[in-house]
């Protein structure tokens, strides 16, 4: 991969490579877009097969949570890290402590939080040498995002369901969930009390006997919940999952999880469109969690981030409606409104300032 080339074609403004031979930190941070603030976004802590992919996925993930904070309404930027590495073996103190200080070292252009591989406990570890992080275990901080993630997710999958349907009720409908992790685990909860009939797929045994045992759920193989009969297909393990191999199978009217990237590519965005399936985009419904985190810098305060989750709702309506006036797919609706309203921004950020405001400020 060209860096500079790929960076200017899709707009990155930073790209910082951290690297600490005690610990063996191996940290990329990517900032994508400031525009509507500093930049937010988790640390991902994942064994990459190379650098190339490791910087491919930061890069990809950076751009994801620009979008994903402009269309969530929120003053911030979009950014990522990714450490390489075996979240269950080269985890150390040192570490994390390394990778505050290189966060220290940015002077807020980026925050971070947690993201797959990462947890509470490694944020208050970053926290020891920085303030740009979320969601540690103080009492003023949001904690873990993962179950108000899991609410916006609840929210999104009734806005999907109204728009597919007619009626944004889940009781007696079938809905696959592929990982029953930390954010699906809180979904099923939400579902399962509202009477959905589950069905799960993880690659970890011990996850779907939990699911099972408490929400009556069905397992199947996870190369099997592509092919099962249901209403609406839940994606939340990893990306990529809505792919030319899987689209076949799917006998689902609506997608609508919490993973990122849950496209392979947009041509595939626009397969499912065609074959009038009802796609959350990814984006917009998982943006609970950054909500909830972003709340914190201006004081936690849980029943304000819990109000703005569920404008998820409202946010994929208005996705749907413009998908269905322009007859285009949702992912380009979606598109189109998180970058109207970045341009909006920078469009109104013209003159002079020797001190900008931001929310930072109001820290
Ligand atoms: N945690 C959050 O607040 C948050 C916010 C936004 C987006 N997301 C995204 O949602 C997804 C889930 O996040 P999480 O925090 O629950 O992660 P997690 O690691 O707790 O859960 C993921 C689950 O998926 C399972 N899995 C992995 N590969 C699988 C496969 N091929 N088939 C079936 N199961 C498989 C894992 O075993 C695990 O149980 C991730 O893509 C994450 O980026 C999470
Ligand atoms: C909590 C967030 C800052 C990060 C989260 N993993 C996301 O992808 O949205």
């Amino acid at each position: 991969m060209e860096i500079f080339t790929y960076m200017e074609k899709y707009d990155y403004e930073q790209l910082v490579f951290c690297q600490d031979k005690n610990s063996g930190l191996k940290a990329i941070i990517a900032i994508h877009d400031t525009t509507l603030g500093p930049a937010l976004g988790g640390t991902r802590m994942w064994t990459y097969d190379s650098e190339a992919e490791a910087i491919e996925d930061a890069l990809r993930l950076a751009k994801g949570m620009t979008y994903k904070n402009a269309a969530a309404g929120l003053d911030l930027g979009g950014g990522k890290t990714v450490i390489i590495g075996d979240p269950k073996k080269d985890k150390n103190p040192e570490m994390f402590r390394a990778f505050g200080r290189y966060i220290q070292g940015l002077n807020g252009r980026y925050i971070t939080a947690e993201d797959v591989g990462t947890t509470e406990d490694d944020m208050d570890l970053i926290h020891l040498e920085t303030d740009f992080v979320t969601g540690t275990s103080e009492a003023s901080s949001s904690g873990n995002p993962s179950p108000v993630t899991a609410y916006g997710i609840y929210k999104g999958i009734k806005a999907a369901a109204k728009e597919a349907f007619g009626e944004d009720s889940v009781k007696g409908r079938t809905i696959a969930i592929q990982g029953v992790g930390n954010v699906a685990y809180a979904l099923c909860e939400y579902l399962h009390e509202e009477g959905a009939k589950l069905i799960v797929a993880d690659i970890n045994k011990a996850a779907v006997a939990k699911a099972v045992e408490a929400f009556d759920a069905k397992a199947v193989d996870p190369e099997d919940i592509y092919d099962v009969d249901c209403d609406i297909y839940s994606p939340c393990a990893l990306g990529a999952t809505i792919n030319e191999e899987t689209i076949p199978r799917l006998k689902a009217k609506v997608i609508a999880g919490s993973a990122n990237n849950q496209l392979k590519t947009t041509e595939h965005g626009d397969i499912i469109h065609e074959k009038g399936i009802v796609y959350a985009p990814d984006y917009v419904i998982n943006s609970g969690g950054v909500i909830n985190v972003a709340d914190e810098l201006h004081g936690y305060n849980q029943a304000r981030a819990k109000k703005k989750v569920e404008t998820i709702y409202d946010s994929l309506n208005k996705v749907f409606e413009i998908s269905r006036r322009d007859n285009i797919p949702t992912y380009v609706a979606a598109d189109r409104m998180a970058e109207e309203r970045i341009e909006s921004v920078r469009n109104s950020r013209n003159q002079f300032l020797l001190n900008n405001h931001h929310v930072l400020s109001r820290r």
